[in-house]
């Protein structure tokens, strides 16, 4: 199994903000996307993720059988905000994203517990999302990528405002997935405290990706 994206370009309004940009990320690897404030990240994640239509090129998992059409079925996207209801407890939501989600063919997701006890916060699920801090709320955000296997995490800031403890927690998470043949595409102005990542680098207002191998 690997991701295949070939010959991307993508427009916010009227601009193009980048142009034929190509990669592949074999299972178990990660690819960091990099580059200053505005160069097209997140459009290039939410394109991949299959929130925002590609203006030219296409972006497949491509496994031994056929190549899964639908990209964003086989995703996690965490963006820079968390998607949970504030007004729901923990578990709630957590239980809502779980039967949501479902798992994608080739992997199980954990029970809430086990997710939860992997972002090091038991004890709290009872209580109203809207409750926690910024941090919590971040690391139950990424509770979420646990309780349904998607073998593509795509990861927008994942880490912004955490502590140096959470940091480490979630590149333990990212490494452990990427261990059971995931896929992880991260944007990231922090390290992610994962070894010998690929990059790739965005220029910005359509220059063209460098990517570095
Ligand atoms: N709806 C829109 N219409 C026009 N331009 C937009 C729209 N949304 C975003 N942009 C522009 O697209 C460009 C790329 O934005 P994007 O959020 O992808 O950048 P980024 O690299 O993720 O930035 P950051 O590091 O600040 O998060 C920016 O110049 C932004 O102003």
């Amino acid at each position: 199994m690997r991701l295949v994206a070939e010959g991307l370009s993508a427009k916010r309004g009227e601009d193009l903000i980048f142009q034929d940009i190509s990669f592949e990320i074999p299972r178990g690897e990660a690819l960091v996307v990099k580059g200053p404030n505005g160069s097209g990240k997140s459009t290039l994640l939410r394109v991949l993720a299959g929130l925002l239509p590609a203006e030219t090129g296409t972006a497949k998992l491509v496994a031994a059988a056929q190549p899964v059409e639908r990209l964003g079925e086989a995703c996690h996207y965490l963006g820079h905000r968390n998607a949970m209801k504030r007004e729901l407890t923990v578990d709630e939501n957590l239980v809502f994203w779980k039967a949501f989600f479902g798992d994608f063919s080739g992997g199980a997701g954990i029970s809430v517990d086990e997710a939860v006890e992997s972002v090091g916060l038991r004890g709290i699920v009872h209580l109203p999302f809207g409750y926690l801090s910024a941090g919590q709320q971040r690391r139950m955000a990424m509770a979420k990528l646990l309780v349904a296997w998607r073998p593509v995490w795509i990861l927008d800031e994942p880490t912004a405002a955490l502590d140096a403890s959470a940091e480490a927690m979630f590149a333990g998470l990212v490494t452990t997935h990427l261990a059971r043949g995931g896929i992880a595409i991260a944007a990231t102005h922090q390290p992610l405290g994962l070894e010998g990542v690929r990059e790739l680098r965005m220029t910005g207002f359509a220059g063209v990706g460098e990517a570095v191998w």
